[in-house]
């Protein structure tokens, strides 16, 4: 009889490998680029990594995707790990062609997934809402459709072009890809009538006429930390890619009085699988008609301006506009050196549109919401009336106040205090009334 805890599932045993091509195209280190990889799959439920490694490709094999040498490295690898019981898993952080695929799964005696794959799965697992799991479907038959059809020129080139037509495989393939259409067709229905609900809903809070705020970001970069420290919910948050995948809405009030939504939406990847993003295309949505974007970035990861790129690109690509207000939010600054934190708050951090936080120790939030605020109300383009106030020397409280709502035009030192120019709104005199 087996031990119950023998009969309890066990964790697969997963190899990470990061195929580094070398060329200049990517911006990232390969060293990185695995410990991102080695993160995705710990996103996945049950993977035990037992290691992991980058592979330098000067040429990918075109059906093999490593060298013989290379593989028979792997190979023996796998066999250590896994301690004669067979490898499960090997995860290739990058595309992998399913002749490929088919190749080394029967050189290794193991499943493979590549860089999609793997994308898929995880969002697979986490999608909770009926348009979630429809849009992780929808992504996922994009996907496998693109694998059959060029599986499907493969063989017909291994047979030299001749007799194809009719022969098993190009049927069996057709009527594959015929199902998967079917599918496509059916899922997009159903998806369409779940977007027009939430659609109808869109409208309804449009009736009440509170702005969008949206956080968008990379993976991992402390999105919905942030939203919950804003608004007192309490999403999922945790050191782990992915963990949020549907997106989720609160209503938050600024210190101006200013009522807003506040969404946090799934995290962006580089080299997000294509056909996720037209998958999410209605969740991101909300994002398309945000009246402002909040763009959380871990500012102490070492790759953070290659991070931030990857989001412009990722919001360039589902259409946001440039003249959208942004702002980008430095968070986890409590994780950088002092140092680098005193540099960074001496120089970048004083760049317009720019705030330095910590959403984890609350640190730089009031100054964040005051932006928002004065961003908003530029942006909603609401009537702004100079003005002039005169603060005593020790009243630094509110002076912060009026800077922060970047409403000083230039001030004054006098004998009485300092004399402040400003030019503000209506709400924010009465804000600042109320200070
Ligand atoms: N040190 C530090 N850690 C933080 C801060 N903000 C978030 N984190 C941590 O970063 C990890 C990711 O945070 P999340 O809020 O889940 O990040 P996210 O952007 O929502 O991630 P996804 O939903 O996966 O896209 C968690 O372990 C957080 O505790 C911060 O200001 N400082
Ligand atoms: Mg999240």
């Amino acid at each position: 009889m087996a031990e119950p805890s023998e009969t309890r599932e066990r964790p697969t045993r997963a190899y990470v490998i990061h195929p580094d091509l070398g060329n200049a195209r990517t911006r990232r280190a390969p060293e990185l680029a695995l410990e991102e990889a080695v993160a995705l799959a710990h996103a996945l439920p049950a993977i035990e990594v037992t290691g992991a490694e980058v592979a330098r490709l000067r040429k990918p094999d075109p059906g093999m995707l490593f060298s013989k040498g290379k593989r028979e490295e792997i190979g023996a690898h796998l066999q250590a790990v896994a301690d004669g019981e067979g490898a499960e898993l090997v995860l290739i952080d990058g595309p992998v062609t399913p002749v490929q695929q088919r190749n080394l799964e029967k050189e290794w005696g193991v499943k493979i997934l590549d860089r999609t794959g793997l994308i898929l799965e995880i969002f697979a697992d986490r999608a909770r809402t009926r348009e979630g799991v429809l849009q992780v479907e929808l992504a996922a038959l994009a996907y496998q459709r693109t694998r059959l059809v060029r599986a499907w020129t493969h063989l017909e080139r291994q047979r030299g072009g001749l007799g194809f037509v009719g022969g098993p495989g190009e049927t069996q393939i057709e009527a594959d890809r015929r199902a998967i259409d079917e599918q496509v067709v059916r899922l997009r229905r159903q998806l369409s009538r779940v977007v027009k609900t939430r659609e109808l809903h869109r409208k309804a809070r449009a009736k009440v006429p509170y702005p969008i705020v949206a956080l968008v970001g990379y993976t991992n970069a402390g999105k919905s930390t942030l939203f919950n420290r804003l608004t007192g919910a309490e999403v999922v948050a945790r050191d782990q890619l992915f963990a949020t995948l549907d997106p989720t809405m609160r209503q938050l009030t600024l210190p101006g009085e200013r009522r807003v939504i506040l969404s946090d939406t799934v995290g962006f990847i580089s080299d997000l699988p294509h056909e996720l993003v037209a998958a999410f295309r209605a969740t991101l949505e909300e994002v398309l008609a945000a009246d402002l974007i909040l763009h959380v970035r871990d500012i102490s990861h070492s790759e953070t301006e290659e991070q931030a790129a990857d989001v412009g690109e990722i919001l360039d690509s589902l259409g946001v506009e440039d003249d959208v207000p942004l702002i980008e939010v430095w968070n986890k600054i409590d994780a950088l050196s002092p140092d680098i934190r005193q540099a960074l708050q001496n120089t970048d951090a004083r760049k317009q549109d720019v705030q330095a936080i910590s959403a984890l120790t609350g640190e730089g939030i009031p100054a964040l919401l005051s932006a928002i605020e004065a961003k908003l109300a530029e942006a909603l383009d609401e009537p702004r009336r100079e003005a002039e106030r005169l603060l005593s020397h020790s009243d630094g409280r509110r002076r912060a106040w009026l800077h922060g709502q970047g409403v000083v035009t230039s001030e004054e030192m006098t004998e009485d205090g300092v004399r402040l120019r400003l030019l503000w709104t209506d709400r924010q005199k009465a804000a600042f009334e109320a200070l």
